[in-house]
């Protein structure tokens, strides 16, 4: 499989080439040349297999020609060996036709380890191979950070910078981020907003004597791979509601767009999938743009579902590659147009885009009151991401097609909303009980891209 860039101008890679490149190198992400397809048969065959089996028949189309299929095998169960549940990613049913896919039963409590724990073993693997070291520089609002250092902490040929926005994660995600003690991970406090912290990322990627010279990679969803992970639980999921024989639809609180941008792709391998739905909380740029508003940049507002305080959704530029048919010189326009604050979307690709997806907007109030809601009906308590996309999926949801909801995040990640909203206080699982404890390290940096530049060169080995 070959790996071409959204905006054509950049080398084609394999799927090991991509992954430890992560933004191509001109300006565009990363995509399979062809999408591969299961069978209906194929599809049918993976209902009770277990998540491993099926993260291996739904992955290595991808991966062929970068791994044997042993050493494959091998990664996928070490990486989900670590998880709580048995089976990595349960469903649970709120009401007779609305499903919970629980995605927060992984070693840092959020959907994020699903694809980052995996993505530790492909880079330990790969590296080891090469004889090669990297410095992974990430962006968070939150989740990946976390995710990130708790996959790669410890390895000798990886060094671990993270830039999340000072004052703009709850605390359980930033002692998440600063109490590991390895000497290898770094906690940065950026004074900016995510964007900013993701803008710098880019910047970074786009500076070749930076990149080449501290051999820069990716571990967000710039990163191929992460998306790629990301699929295998929308076939779980599916085909144990009874996919490929009848119809599911999906609700994905949303924010850089690549949990969703991987259910378009299950759809796009074949999975019947109806609707996929976008939940988005008070920043909404998604909703507008798919609401026929066009693409146009807000301040980002602090919300009580933090992670999702985004504006720039990197991953919809894979979405509009396809939306456009492929015409990678249109992306690289749009996103020109994106520096100076936003774009339209044709009528076209607004067609196409509507092919998969719906949207809908969740205030802070709303959110408030769908995860009291949700506690008193099902008795599911759930953080504040999730319960933006339970409100959502109960605005949306169709009489005669299942909808499974993503939960992205445990509750315990975010105690003072939820206790808030429920009057209950969520314990975090008693393997973490003592963060609060712990003793933090973390540099705060300004929102400065020589500044960051200068603070990684002079953190790494020489
Ligand atoms: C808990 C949680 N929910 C939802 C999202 C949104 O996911 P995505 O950025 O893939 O759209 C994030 C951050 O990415 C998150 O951390
Ligand atoms: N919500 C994310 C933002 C970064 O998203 P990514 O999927 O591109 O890594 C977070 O928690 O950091």
């Amino acid at each position: 499989m070959k790996y071409i860039s959204t905006r054509g101008q950049a080398p084609e890679l394999s799927f090991e080439e991509a992954m430890l490149t992560g933004l191509a190198r001109d300006g565009g992400l990363y995509l399979p040349a062809e999408i591969p397809q299961l069978s209906h048969d194929e599809i049918a065959a993976l209902a009770g297999q277990s998540y491993e089996e099926i993260a291996f028949r739904v992955m290595w189309p991808y991966v062929s020609g970068s791994f044997s299929e042993q050493e494959f095998r091998d990664i996928i169960s070490r990486a989900y060996a670590g998880f709580d549940h048995d089976a990595r990613a349960p469903l649970k049913q709120l009401n007779e036709n609305h499903f919970l896919l629980e995605l927060f039963h992984g070693p840092t409590l959020a959907f994020k380890d699903f694809a980052m724990q995996l993505i530790g073993q492909l880079f330990q693997v790969a590296l080891k191979k090469r004889g090669e070291r990297v410095t992974i520089v990430g962006a968070t609002s939150g989740d990946t950070g976390s995710a990130a250092i708790e996959a790669f902490r410890g390895l000798d040929a990886v060094d671990v910078f993270i830039l999340y926005p000072h004052g703009r994660v709850s605390e359980v995600q930033r002692r998440q981020m600063t109490t590991p003690a390895d000497s290898n991970v770094h906690a940065l406090a950026v004074d900016g907003d995510f964007d900013d912290c993701q803008a710098a990322l880019k910047d970074m990627f786009n500076d070749f004597d930076f990149r080449d010279g501290v051999r820069l990679a990716g571990v967000n969803s710039i990163n191929f791979a992460r998306v790629l992970a990301q699929i295998v639980y929308y076939f779980s999921a599916a085909v144990s509601l009874g996919a490929p024989h009848r119809k599911v639809s999906f609700t994905v609180p949303t924010g850089n767009f690549g949990d969703i941008f991987a259910g378009y792709l299950a759809k796009r391998m074949g999975l019947p999938i109806d609707r996929l739905v976008v939940a988005t909380n008070q920043n909404d740029i998604l909703h507008r743009c798919l609401s026929g508003q066009g693409y146009h940049k807000g301040d980002t507002i602090p919300s009580i579902s933090p992670s999702m305080d985004i504006q720039v959704s990197s991953n919809f530029e894979r979405a509009l590659y396809y939306a456009y048919d492929q015409d990678s010189r249109a992306i690289a326009a749009l996103m020109d147009e994106l520096k100076a604050g936003g774009f339209d979307v044709s009528q076209g690709a607004l067609q196409a885009l509507h092919e998969s997806f719906d949207s809908g907007r969740v205030s802070e109030d709303e959110t408030m009151a769908a995860i009291k809601s949700t506690l008193a009906s099902s008795g599911e308590l759930l953080c504040p991401h999730s319960a933006i996309g339970a409100k959502v999926a109960e605005d949306q949801r169709k009489s005669d097609v299942p909808m499974i909801t993503l939960a992205t995040a445990h509750p315990a990640k975010f105690p003072a909303a939820v206790e808030k909203a429920s009057g209950v206080f969520p314990p975090l699982p008693p393997r973490m009980s003592d963060l609060y404890e712990r003793s933090e390290r973390v540099t705060r940096i300004a929102n400065d891209l020589g500044t960051i530049q200068e603070h990684i060169k002079g953190h790494i080995p020489a």
